[in-house]
């Protein structure tokens, strides 16, 4: 593991380490962008009947903003409070334990990590800590998973079944929004999911820190779901940022593509932990990613070039989020 868990030092300080220190211009209340408290995300409600009507709110929603929250999913509360104590009680435990519990596999495909892992693009750390694994539908890996907290595998292993299936849910009433095949994601583009479990302690100095820097998710869909009462996450959207209030029992939904792919931050707060659990739909390394087929003609040719998806994370991590520029036509 590279670095030392922030809650392994968080509360020995009463100021923020240097290196954590934002620039001014990334800091929460720069003059940049200004907040924008008034405005709100869509909130689709997936339990309705008219299928029409949620196709419609989604695709406006990912257009607008490329975000949405979505509640009366299907996904048990049960299931949803027993995945988040899981995980807190894993950040909970001693850091060895940590370490110990998230290296079983040599070629990483499970980790633990503080900030954001090794991206030598960031000015400064970010005040976290993330467990993040992979979660296929084969169960290839399960055995990589950690096994403490006791019942670890067998909450997260039902819980990430869930969510794809939530997710492929979503992405065929996506598919059938663009016209696309219903099937159009099923397959290579989806089959390699990860789930990450995000930890941010209390921070002494939260105005001058962030605990996850703008970007966007490079993957196709993100279904985050977020501890209720504290709001961190923001998304920019017309030069300014609009907090995320959570809803109880609710996802948030971050799209990508013609659909709009948000750029999102989180800031840190001084007196609560603050635990989300993000789960990714990554498509296989060799699929080839680009702009959906039957959307091109002639007149509305392709503005992006295509490539194999491993190849563009290892590109976007080498070079930072300037690389979308570079596959501009
Ligand atoms: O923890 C959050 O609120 C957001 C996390 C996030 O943006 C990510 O994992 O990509
Ligand atoms: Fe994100």
């Amino acid at each position: 593991m590279d670095g030392k868990l922030v809650s392994s030092w968080y509360n020995l300080h009463s100021s923020v380490p240097q290196s954590y220190v934002q620039p001014p211009e990334r800091q929460p209340c720069n003059a940049v962008h200004v907040l924008s408290t008034n405005q709100k995300v869509p909130v689709i409600d997936l339990g309705g009947h008219d299928r029409d009507d949620i196709i419609r709110n989604i695709i406006k929603a990912s257009e607008e903003y490329g975000f949405f929250q979505v509640v009366n999913h299907g996904v048990a509360k049960e299931l949803m409070d027993d995945t988040y104590k899981i995980f807190k009680e894993f950040h909970a435990m001693l850091a060895n334990e940590k370490v110990r519990e998230s290296s079983k596999d040599p070629n990483g495909s499970c980790k633990l990590y503080t900030s954001c892992g090794g991206n030598i693009n960031d000015v400064a750390k970010y005040w976290k800590d993330s467990l993040e694994h992979r979660c296929p539908p084969s169960g290839e890996f399960t055995w990589y998973w950690p096994e403490k907290p006791d019942g670890y595998r067998e909450i997260v292993g039902r819980y990430t079944q869930e969510l794809r299936a939530l997710a492929l849910r979503i992405l065929d009433l996506i598919s059938e929004g663009l016209e696309l095949n219903p099937n159009y994601f099923t397959g290579e583009l989806s089959d390699s999911p990860v789930v990450i479990s995000h930890h941010y302690p209390p921070c002494p100095e939260p105005s001058l820190t962030l605990g996850a820097p703008q970007h966007k998710d490079p993957n196709i869909l993100t279904i985050l779901f977020q501890q209720p009462e504290i709001t961190a996450l923001q998304i920019l959207k017309d030069g300014a940022w609009i907090p995320i209030e959570p809803i109880p029992n609710a996802f948030v939904i971050i799209s990508n593509g013609r659909l709009k792919g948000a750029e999102h931050r989180v800031i840190t707060n001084s007196s609560t932990s603050r635990y989300t659990i993000a789960y990714f739909i990554y498509p296989r390394k060799e699929a080839i990613i680009g702009p959906a087929k039957p959307l091109l003609s002639s007149t509305s040719p392709p503005i992006y070039s295509s490539m194999e998806f491993g190849e563009m994370l290892e590109n976007l991590y080498n070079k930072g989020p300037n690389f979308e520029n570079e596959l501009h036509l």
